[in-house]
């Protein structure tokens, strides 16, 4: 079935199958008026100018002179979670830290005993209206962590929760197994002892449930040694990994996932020279969500260092129920360019081919060229521009996803 998306003001994407580092990050390719071809649901032309419709029998979509990019690659989420913590945002608001609330026993302890008072029906209803919003803002694959059941069997149904929604919802997502997300209650004077059974037990169980493997490594919650050993164990069972680092305190956890080898390590607001330079040298993509920093009033982490040293940076949301409790990618479009200081390009590759790479999947998708999927955006202004210019504002229109229209912001209305 081919599918001809014509009348494209302009497409900008960045092109290739693999992450881009440093000063690539900015190259960016800008067609004008022009258009693509998919069949069965794969891009398999680009072109300016006009295609020749004569004799045409494909579905046509009029993307009515607006500006078109790649979906959103969103590569970090805790999306699948039982309850809500409006209450510690407001004792945060006042003054409360997130930490301190962590340490008081609420935080990711208050979700995980949510999460797993929840039945699998109604995290699953609740992720449906999660991804449909994601959707709405361009997003078309999506990374989600366990990491609220801490515990085999509600670990493992945050994961069955995901295949599932994988299986019915339009959006891809990719699976992260996060068991070492906080310690849980029942081992809290017993930390070797959860360490012990999430590698003798949790790692073998999640086998085949999950792409990657991420901690939480910082002070207070899995230290550097504790890190390492269960990145170890995730690794030998075949894990890709991801680490939490350097989001409250520098323990060196950016520098353990350059030694680890990770696919990536995310927040990074505290990284020091020494641990961005080992993860450039490492190839270890810098996730950085910089909705969270906001939302935690903290600094952001130093983007213009890690692209100018070299580095390959993703964004992600960071959507979860405490620290960051928007999945907004318009909102961080304008944190990343305005006060991380990265430019326009560097965020639509940070947000599309960066952040597929982030999750294995910059062969399939994360920019519009011949033989990736055809997942696209068309948003409702003619320059790409408009996507930092218009502050903080979801300019999205359309989605396509696999050549088919699954999003339409004009049916959302009722005339
Ligand atoms: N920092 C650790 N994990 C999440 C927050 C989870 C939560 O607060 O529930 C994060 O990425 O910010
Ligand atoms: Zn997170």
């Amino acid at each position: 079935m081919k599918v001809l998306v014509k009348n494209i003001s302009e497409i900008a994407t960045p092109l290739g199958f693999e992450k881009k580092c440093g000063k690539s990050m900015k190259d960016i390719k800008v067609y004008k008026n022009a258009y693509i071809l998919t069949e069965d649901g794969v891009i398999v032309e680009v072109a300016e100018g006009k295609f020749d419709e004569s004799g045409f029998t494909g579905d046509i979509i009029d993307a009515e002179n607006k500006a078109v990019i790649p979906g959103f690659c969103d590569s970090h989420t805790h999306f699948i979670f039982g309850g809500y913590r409006d209450e510690e945002y407001d004792m945060r608001l006042k003054g409360a830290s997130y930490m301190e609330i962590q340490e008081a026993g609420g935080g990711i302890k208050s979700t995980v005993a949510a999460t797993r008072e929840e039945s699998f029906d109604t995290l699953y209803e609740k992720g449906l209206d999660r991804l449909d919003s994601m959707l709405s803002m361009g997003v078309t694959t999506v990374e989600g962590k366990s990491g609220y059941g801490l515990d085999i069997e509600n670990e493992l149904k945050q994961l069955d929760v995901m295949e599932k929604l994988d299986s019915v919802h339009a959006l891809d997502i990719v699976k992260t197994y996060m068991p070492a997300h906080d310690v849980p209650f029942e081992y809290k004077d017993n930390k070797e002892g959860y360490i012990d059974l999430m590698i003798n037990k949790g790692i073998p169980s999640a086998k085949g449930k999950a792409t990657f493997f991420d901690i939480f490594t910082e002070k207070g919650i899995f230290e550097i040694e504790e890190s390492r050993r269960l990145l170890q164990a995730a690794k030998d069972a075949g894990f890709k990994l991801k680490l939490h680092a350097d989001e409250i305190v520098d323990i060196g956890g950016g520098y353990l996932a350059g030694e680890m080898g990770a696919v990536s390590a995310d927040h990074l607001l505290m990284a020091n020279d020494k641990s961005i330079n080992k993860m450039i040298e490492a190839g270890t993509i810098q996730t950085l969500l910089p909705v969270t920093a906001f939302s935690l009033n903290a600094d952001y982490a130093r983007a213009r260092v890690m692209i100018d040293n070299g580095g390959a940076v993703a964004l992600g949301s960071d959507f979860n129920p405490g620290s960051c409790h928007s999945n907004s990618i318009s909102l961080m479009i304008a944190l990343a360019t305005i006060y991380m200081k990265m430019t326009i390009e560097e965020t639509l590759t940070a947000l599309t081919l960066n952040g597929a790479a982030a999750m294995g999947r910059e062969k399939e998708v994360g920019s519009i060229e011949e033989g990736k999927l055809a997942d696209l955006v068309i948003l409702d202004k003619d320059r790409y521009k408009f996507l930092s210019y218009t502050i903080g504002v979801n300019i999205v229109e359309k989605v396509i996803k696999r050549g088919e229209l699954v999003y339409d912001k004009k049916q959302a209305y009722i005339d």
